[in-house]
């Protein structure tokens, strides 16, 4: 039995692996290093990629040379910055070494499928529709689910599978590549992550606006971890207004974050402080940039939220290599 290390591909690999035993469930946390599907990926022969019923297309998996110099990240020791209140970070420059940032940008803007998802909210009495104004895609499942060999969720509890309807979403099992980036990530924090939320922003129009990811669905002090590819892109960060009466001393905060940084945002942070990626005039950031968060969250609702504001029911945006730019997918 080889001994390569796990990954979610037993049911990614073309053709099918064979029908889980009774309760089989392989997700991000329980997988252990069974490889009964090993024999799947020799026999094909052909290169290895990431697929399940709700991609819209195959994900192949990284390259072995990104995949070997990706084994020494992080690259740097991370710096705590706890000297505010409420302020909980360590920020690592970089985290990804150098020698793979590049490739590993252009790997996963040129592989991955992204959406540019629209939704209501409600602004007073009137309903508004909402760009998001980047390009977004989602792959996780929460605690109380994994999936089975044959990619289905099921039951973290019973091992067995979930009803249907449980999940009004379809949830997409993380690849190959952005689970061996959260395995390495787990094992260098000690934090547990079941969600990969990726962010493309194609141009220093694209942003994010002064948020906190405090959902109660990822519990209490929740710790999120936030890589940079690509563009160097200004990340801002100032506190919540203090209730009236009180002084607040806090000063905002500039991370500059370059290509391969990843900033690990846990204890009060979420809960006090907000953050964002403003729009940028000119400049590098018109590049690009790709962001990886990973988060762990605890119960379907989380799973719900993150499909609907990252995936939506809009198009499929892929790479476009000539027009070096993402492009409306359709299957031929
Ligand atoms: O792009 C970034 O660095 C931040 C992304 C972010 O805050 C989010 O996706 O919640
Ligand atoms: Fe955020």
């Amino acid at each position: 039995m080889s001994k390569r290390p796990r990954t979610l591909d037993s049911f990614f690999s073309l053709p099918p692996a064979k029908r889980p035993r009774d309760g089989a469930i392989q997700n991000q946390q329980t997988q252990g290093n069974s490889s009964e599907n090993d024999v799947n990926d020799h026999e094909t022969g052909s290169a290895q990629a990431s697929m399940h019923a709700t991609y819209p297309f195959a994900i192949p998996h990284l390259p072995p040379g990104i995949t070997d110099i990706l084994n020494f990240a992080p690259a740097t020791e991370g710096r705590i910055i706890r000297d505010q209140p409420d302020l909980d970070l360590v920020y690592y420059q970089p985290y990804v070494p150098k020698e793979v940032q590049r490739d590993l940008y252009e790997y996963l803007r040129r592989e991955l499928f992204f959406y540019r998802v629209k939704y209501m909210i409600k602004r007073g009495p009137t309903d508004t529709l909402i760009n998001t104004p980047r390009f977004t895609t989602v792959f996780g499942l929460d605690v109380t689910s994994g999936f089975g060999s044959d990619g289905q969720c099921i039951d973290a509890t019973s091992g067995k599978p979930v009803a249907k309807g449980a999940y009004k979403c379809q949830p997409r099992p993380i690849p190959e590549c952005l689970d061996r980036l959260r395995t390495l990530t787990e094992n260098a924090t000690g934090c547990k992550f079941n969600f990969a939320l990726v962010n493309y922003y194609a141009s220093g129009d694209d942003s994010i606006s002064y948020h906190s990811d405090d959902e109660k669905f990822l519990g209490v002090e929740p710790a999120i971890a936030s890589f940079t590819l690509g563009a160097k892109r200004d990340f801002l960060m100032r506190h919540k207004p203090t209730p009236a009466g009180h002084i607040s001393e806090t000063k905002p905060l500039k991370l500059p974050l370059a290509s391969g940084d990843m900033v690990l945002m846990k204890g009060l942070t979420q809960s006090k402080w907000l953050h964002s990626i403003p729009k940028r005039k000119g400049g590098e950031a018109d590049k690009g940039r790709i962001n990886i968060t990973f988060r762990q969250a605890m119960v379907k609702g989380g799973t719900e939220n993150y499909y609907r504001y990252n995936v939506g029911e809009g198009e499929v945006y892929k790479w476009d290599g000539s027009r070096r730019e993402m492009a409306p997918w359709r299957k031929d």
